[in-house]
């Protein structure tokens, strides 16, 4: 964040020398057995303080870690001005520096209505309930294909964190899915990836998701025209495409 490389900081250096001459000696059975208490000595429980009751449980006692290595890495994380960081962070200032931009990933979580001093990050709640009334619409099936056929299979094109973000959020929610609708994820240029998952589809009940920060990834630009290409070659009507 400021520049510097992790291995320049002391408590960074700290850790590696406690690495070499520990690590070897570090065997999680072994101290569980020394400390009947390393469950609760590492470890952390947070109460939601307001909104829908939530609690988080952090455990790091299944790491390889000791009392002095934590302390260590806090020193770290205390040397490498992660506090401030983090403040700068919620205050909506530019800290992704190669981009020049504000890092908003906390505008999505912003239940809190506090504000963040970024154009577009007061527009995140109105997009938000937008995305819910749309997955309604598809999980219900009010949301049709072209024909009218109720929508049974969503395609995802999108390269890297577009394409790993659907995934782990879809792997992470399947207990909530609807089960008759099939997810199917294209990244890979190699036209098979997309030939292949088309073989699946069915153009009158299949939705395509074209996900892309900047839609000038060429990966995803060229997988989502292709799709266009075979939708359009039995649906015929671009009016059919968004
Ligand atoms: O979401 P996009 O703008 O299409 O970018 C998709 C991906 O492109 C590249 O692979 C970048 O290295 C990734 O960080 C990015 O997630």
């Amino acid at each position: 964040m400021s520049g510097r490389l992790a291995s320049e900081y002391s408590a960074w250096k700290k850790l590696q020398q406690i690495y070499d001459s520990e690590h070897s000696k570090l065997v999680l059975k072994d101290l569980f057995a020394q400390d009947p208490e390393r469950f609760s000595k590492f470890s952390k429980e947070y109460n939601s303080t307001h909104g829908p009751s939530t609690t988080l449980l952090l455990d790091f006692s299944k790491n390889l870690i000791t009392p002095e290595i934590l302390k260590t890495l806090l020193d770290l994380a205390k040397e490498a001005d992660v506090e401030s960081f983090r403040d700068k962070m919620f205050a909506g200032e530019h800290i992704n520096t190669s981009e020049d931009r504000a890092v908003l990933h906390i505008a999505l979580r912003n239940f809190g209505g506090f504000k963040i001093a970024e154009a577009g990050a007061d527009e995140v709640s109105g997009v938000l309930s937008h995305i819910k009334e749309f997955t309604e619409a598809v999980r219900s099936g009010a949301w049709k294909g072209y024909t009218g056929k109720t929508i049974n299979t969503i395609v995802n094109i999108g390269i890297g964190g577009s394409d790993l973000g659907p995934v782990m959020v879809t792997e992470a929610l399947k207990p909530y899915a609807k089960r008759d609708l099939t997810a199917h994820f294209v990244s890979n240029i190699d036209g098979t990836h997309l030939a292949e998952t088309l073989r699946l589809c069915d153009p009158e009940t299949t939705l395509f998701i074209i996900a892309t920060k900047t839609f000038t990834t060429q990966e995803a630009i060229t997988n989502a025209e292709s799709a266009r290409d075979w939708f359009l070659g039995t649906a015929k009507d671009k009016a059919h495409v968004a």
